[in-house]
């Protein structure tokens, strides 16, 4: 199965977000979306989502057995849902909602999720919140996961065992993993596939590899330097 997107516009009013964007998502890829902010990602990723509606193009997914089952989950930047709920009634409450649930010790032990379990999702910090919204992304165990800067809140070590874990699910699962990260450094190989946004348009796409052999002379090593050639910032920049 891949999910293609094609001639991608959305406007919000008179300002156009995306512009004519059209990329492939196979199963069993990772790909990265790379851009500064107010680039497009979060809004392409809702238009992936379905989450938001689009005005010109098409996003369609190819050999979906079950159409009407979404094959494709968000993790949100902010997890805003349950506030009177503890966190872990609300991934008991998410586990109930599937026939085969994924099991998720690996993934609550790299987000720590047992030192914050018994509190409120009121109560949650924002790095709290978003490790739950983590979690419950991967608990439905779509053949797509979105995931926005799911690498932001997490040390270094952690990063680097959530990383080796998103891989290992890629890999095993075959499932498609679309990561909106600036956060990438010692992270990079897991990313089969790069996308570059500014303003709406993909200026800059390939594989790590193609991308390394096409910008050779970087400032900043791996990934970080090609941002750099291609865009004129640095990742660090892009936050703003
Ligand atoms: N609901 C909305 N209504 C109006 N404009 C919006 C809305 N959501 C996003 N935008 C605008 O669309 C553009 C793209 O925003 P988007 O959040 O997709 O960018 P982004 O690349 O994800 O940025 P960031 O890295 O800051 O999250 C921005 O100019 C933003 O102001």
């Amino acid at each position: 199965m891949s999910l293609t997107v094609e001639n991608l516009t959305k406007k919000y009013g008179n300002k156009t977000v995306l512009n004519n964007i059209t990329a492939t998502f196979k199963e069993g890829k990772c790909y990265l979306l790379l851009g500064e902010n107010g680039s497009g990602k979060s809004t392409l990723a809702r238009c992936l989502s379905g989450d938001e509606p689009y005005h010109e193009g098409s996003i369609y997914f190819h050999e979906n057995a079950a159409p009407s089952d979404k094959p494709i989950i968000l993790q949100y930047q902010t997890f805003d849902s349950y506030p009177y709920l503890k966190v872990k009634e609300v991934i008991k409450l998410f586990r109930k909602l599937v026939t085969k649930p994924f099991d998720t010790d690996e993934l609550e032990e790299i987000l720590d999720i047992s030192s914050f379990a018994n509190t409120l999702m009121k109560n949650t910090s924002g790095g709290q919140r978003k490790a739950v919204s983590i979690l419950v992304a991967f608990l439905l165990h779509k053949p797509y996961i979105l995931l926005d800067e799911p690498f932001a809140d997490l040390d270094l070590h952690k990063k680097q065992r959530l990383a080796a874990f998103l891989q290992q699910q890629v890999q095993q699962n075959n499932q498609c993993l679309v990561i909106i990260s600036h956060e990438i450094a010692g992270l990079e190989e897991i990313f089969d596939y790069i996308y570059i946004l500014k303003n709406g348009t993909f200026i800059e796409q390939g594989s790590n590899t193609e991308l390394l052999q096409k910008y050779p002379h970087n400032v900043f090593p791996g990934l970080s330097g090609v941002y750099f050639e291609v865009t004129g910032k640095t990742l660090k920049e892009m936050t703003g």
